[in-house]
């Protein structure tokens, strides 16, 4: 049964644009393993989608006034714009004030205030007409107004939502506009009622499936930006984004992060007498054998030709030792001659090692490995030496 669903999954899989890895499957119906790299610029994305709808609707929304006003009473025009009036500022202080911070919550209240704002209009303005009687085209642009969950649920198909966040989104809309069918709130009909609730349905059906194309592109893409095409590890470029991310969110919630800096040793000698491939071959290796032996939640980034960087979010100095030790044990695979590869590596951590910002982490990390080059190599040197006091 598993297995089977496992195999339906994969064919799912084999349409998805951007020809996702098995493993970012799942990464479609939640957001929860999404790597952090990705989760902050989705997060950004959404917000930026948030500030052009809501540019879109502070335009809109003013100028459907100019209709209200030939087909409507004055005194329900007059009603009428004054909601458009207050919907349009909300909108404007949304494009206006809301930045994104890379957090996906922030992102979530963005997408949430962009619907607040046409909830309140709907209901009221619904509100407003009822007490209306109107008649021929009057009442045509007043039942356009029961249009707007239709325009929201729509509007989901901008954002690379997860299969998840669109059911969240979608379903407060879809329970308002069914409880308000059963409490009759719906100028029409019950069969009528039914044929626009599962129009409702099939445009968040196709709206969630918008959002989830968009998903495996953006997942596709990132990938291949942010990741090193030899070993796969993370690039240098976005090693230093999530250096950052990382040492912002320690110094936040006061949490230790530990980085270790490695360097393989006599990487040179390899070129030389094997060739340049074979050089490749080991680093490819040596980068897959710490990827299975690494802690879920670590990052393994490459710095530049034979220089690595694993992040640690979490760890203090004395685990991280601990980690580095475990990872040597493993081994970092095999020379061509046969002899293990081994590797000098420098360790530092933010709480212990006081240091201000992640640069000055990696210089600490770095120095320490340089002090592990010149002590003879494969060894781990995670403190300073003792500064010989003057007499
Ligand atoms: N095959 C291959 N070699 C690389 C790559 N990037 C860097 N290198 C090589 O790695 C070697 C690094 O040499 P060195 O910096 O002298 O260091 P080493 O030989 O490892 O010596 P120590 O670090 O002092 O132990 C150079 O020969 C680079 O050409 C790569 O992507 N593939």
């Amino acid at each position: 049964m598993i297995s089977t669903l496992a195999l339906h999954w994969h064919r799912l899989g084999g349409l998805m644009p951007g020809e996702l890895d098995e493993g970012e499957l799942a990464w479609l119906v939640s957001p929860h393993r999404h790597l952090s790299l990705l989760a902050r610029r989705r997060a950004v994305l959404i917000v930026n989608r948030v500030r052009l709808f809501a540019f879109l609707f502070a335009v809109l929304t003013p100028l459907w006034s100019i209709v209200d006003f030939v087909v409507f009473p004055f005194q329900l025009w007059s009603e009428l714009a004054l909601m458009r009036f207050a919907a349009c500022v909300a909108f404007a202080c949304l494009v206006v004030c809301y930045r994104s911070n890379g957090d996906l919550f922030n992102a979530y209240r963005a997408i949430a205030l962009l619907f607040a704002i046409p909830t309140v209009f709907y209901v009221a303005s619904h509100t407003l007409l009822t007490f209306y009687q109107l008649s021929g085209i009057s009442a045509a642009i007043g039942a356009g107004y029961a249009f707007l969950p239709f325009v929201l649920l729509g509007g989901l198909a901008i954002f690379p939502l997860t299969l998840i966040e669109t059911f969240v989104v979608a379903s407060p809309i879809l329970i308002c506009q069914a409880v308000s069918g059963y409490l009759r709130w719906a100028a029409m009909d019950w069969p009528s009622f039914a044929g626009a609730f599962w129009l409702l349905l099939l445009i968040a059906g196709v709206a969630g499936l918008a959002g989830i194309c968009q998903l495996a592109f953006m997942i596709a893409l990132v990938r291949q930006a942010i990741r090193d095409p030899l070993t796969g590890a993370f690039s240098r470029n976005s090693g230093m984004e999530l250096l950052d991310l990382h040492f912002t969110n320690a110094a936040r919630a006061h949490a230790p992060f530990s980085v270790a800096f490695l360097d393989l040793d006599r990487f040179k000698n390899i070129n030389d007498e094997f060739g340049h491939e074979e050089g490749d071959r080991a680093l490819t290796a040596m980068t897959s054998q710490l990827g299975h032996h690494m802690r879920h939640g670590d990052s393994l980034v490459r710095w530049g030709g034979e220089e690595f960087m694993l992040l640690m979010p979490g760890t203090s100095l004395m685990q991280a030792q601990v980690a580095i030790e475990r990872l040597r044990a493993a081994g970092f695979g095999t020379r061509p001659e046969g002899g293990p590869i081994t590797a000098s590596v420098g360790i530092a951590e933010r709480k212990s090692d006081r240091a201000r910002e992640w640069k000055e982490l990696v210089e600490i990390a770095d120095r320490r490995m340089y002090r592990a080059k010149e002590n003879g190599r494969d060894r781990v040197i995670c403190e300073d030496q003792p500064t010989a006091l003057s007499a």
